[in-house]
């Protein structure tokens, strides 16, 4: 089966229709997280979400989110809670869609906890800093169990990169901020997106 292809830190309704003309299969928006300069309040996400495709599934990319916000994220209309940081127990039960955990290389150890709970449906494996555009060691992958959940790569990918990465890490799916981007938060570009498609696409 082809790799799978999520666009990350989407800002505005133009990159929505970029993406979803570009084929890619999901689309994350930063919430709850002001100190990131792609981070979007629940209605500009709406309207980002009503600009994509239905065939583009919607993650909701968030830090360590308290019960309330998991809430409002489930009734926004997302697919998938992206969680980097703590997963609380109080967050993990207010969830009505399905988890990715992402882990942000020091904490790739804590996989096993994860693993056995229900609703987390897939791991984002990212560098140790935020949407920062940086690789990590895919070495640190090898050992990773394959347990059924979506293995999903990040960190510094663009489209010079992609193919190699995915021959090399073999995932489920690759994410790409910052590789895909104008300049930082202040949206995607259309032509880098769709360098990144087609290379990946070739691996
Ligand atoms: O992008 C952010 O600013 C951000 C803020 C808070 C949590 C996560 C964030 N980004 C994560 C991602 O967008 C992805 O995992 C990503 O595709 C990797 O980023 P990049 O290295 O920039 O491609």
């Amino acid at each position: 089966m082809s790799v799978k292809i999520k666009i990350c830190g989407l800002v505005s309704a133009e990159d929505a229709v970029n993406v979803s003309e570009s084929g890619a299969d999901m689309a994350g928006m930063v919430l709850f997280f002001p100190k990131s300069k792609r981070n979007v309040s629940i209605s500009q996400a709406k309207e980002i979400m009503s600009a994509l495709s239905d065939n583009v599934k919607k993650y909701a990319v968030t830090v360590s989110p308290d019960a309330d916000q998991v809430r409002e994220i489930s009734e926004a209309g997302f697919d998938i809670l992206q969680v980097h940081g703590k997963l609380s127990d109080e967050a993990y039960e207010a969830s009505a869609i399905p988890i990715v955990k992402a882990f942000n290389v020091t904490d790739i150890d804590m996989l096993d906890k994860y693993s056995k709970l229900d609703k987390v449906c897939g791991y984002v494996f990212d560098a140790a800093e935020y949407g920062s555009g940086k690789c990590f060691d895919w070495k640190l992958l090898d050992d990773i169990p394959r347990d059924g959940k979506m293995f999903i790569l990040a960190g510094g990918l663009d489209s010079e990169n992609v193919f190699d990465a995915i021959r090399r890490v073999r995932p489920d799916c690759v994410d790409v901020s910052s590789g895909v981007e104008k300049d930082v938060g202040i949206g995607k570009d259309r032509n880098k997106i769709l360098a990144f498609v087609k290379n990946a696409r070739m691996a």
